[in-house]
């Protein structure tokens, strides 16, 4: 398992390979891993991880399904070498388990696990549609005990949870942290946000940044100035 030194992930969502490559290109100076999750995997298929110009992948699928099948998804992407793997941390701690036991038949090069909690796309009143009444702070806490003590690595959580979680486990799982939005930029469809600042004073380790870096006239201008804001 690697824990690339630079903190900034750039999620290069697209299903256009050329622009998966330039994007690639433009970034990586900047950041510590690209992330590939399911519009460019959809797309382009394994072959998207290719690309990735010796960079550290970041592999979003969000897995969840039966422990079975996880296992099975998990086990065929470890030739790539994915150096993060998310999981849907909802899927149960019987799930996690399977994910992290066929993760570790990847030896040292295996990928960290990561437990995908609340998405940030989700406000209370949406969380609370699906079911689950309290907000997401407490739905996440409840999420990080469940994956953490079935063996993911880490978590994918809101700014909001950092403090929270890091209060309840310490420094020790590694956090994940999208929904990142420098002062200015526009939300689109995420609900619970805040700026790379915010969140690396907060206690992540890493920020996934998409649409503030690919949607920017200039994607490598503006990788290098949230990796600027955060170093
Ligand atoms: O697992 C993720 O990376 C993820 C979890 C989550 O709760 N929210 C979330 O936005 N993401 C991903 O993070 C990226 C955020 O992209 P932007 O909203 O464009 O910055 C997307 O690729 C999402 O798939």
């Amino acid at each position: 398992m690697i824990r690339p030194p630079r903190r900034l992930i750039a999620a290069i969502d697209t299903a256009d390979p050329s622009r998966a490559r330039d994007l690639i290109r433009a970034v990586s100076p900047h950041c510590g891993l690209v992330k590939l999750g399911l519009e460019a995997f959809c797309a382009l298929g394994p072959a998207a991880l290719d690309d990735a110009e010796q960079k550290p992948v970041f592999l979003d699928l969000k897995l969840h399904d039966i422990p079975n099948t996880v296992a099975g998804a998990v086990r065929a992407l470890l030739p790539r070498q994915p150096a993060m793997l998310t999981i849907h941390a909802s899927g149960g701690a019987a799930m996690i388990e399977a994910a992290r036991n066929a993760a570790e038949t990847g030896g040292t090069a295996r990928p960290m696990l990561l437990a995908v909690t609340v998405l940030t796309s989700l406000s209370a009143e949406a969380l609370s549609e699906t079911g689950i009444a309290g907000g997401p702070r407490r739905q996440v806490l409840r999420l990080a005990h469940l994956a953490l003590g079935a063996g993911a690595d880490g978590l994918v959580c809101g700014v909001a949870e950092i403090a929270p979680l890091r209060d309840a486990f310490g420094a020790g799982p590694v956090l994940v942290v999208p929904g990142i939005r420098p002062l200015g930029s526009d939300a689109g469809d995420q609900a619970r946000v805040a700026t790379p600042e915010a969140a690396i004073a907060a206690g992540a380790d890493y920020l996934v940044v998409g649409r503030p870096i690919t949607g920017a006239a200039d994607p490598a201008s503006a990788a290098a100035a949230i990796a600027a804001a955060i170093t």
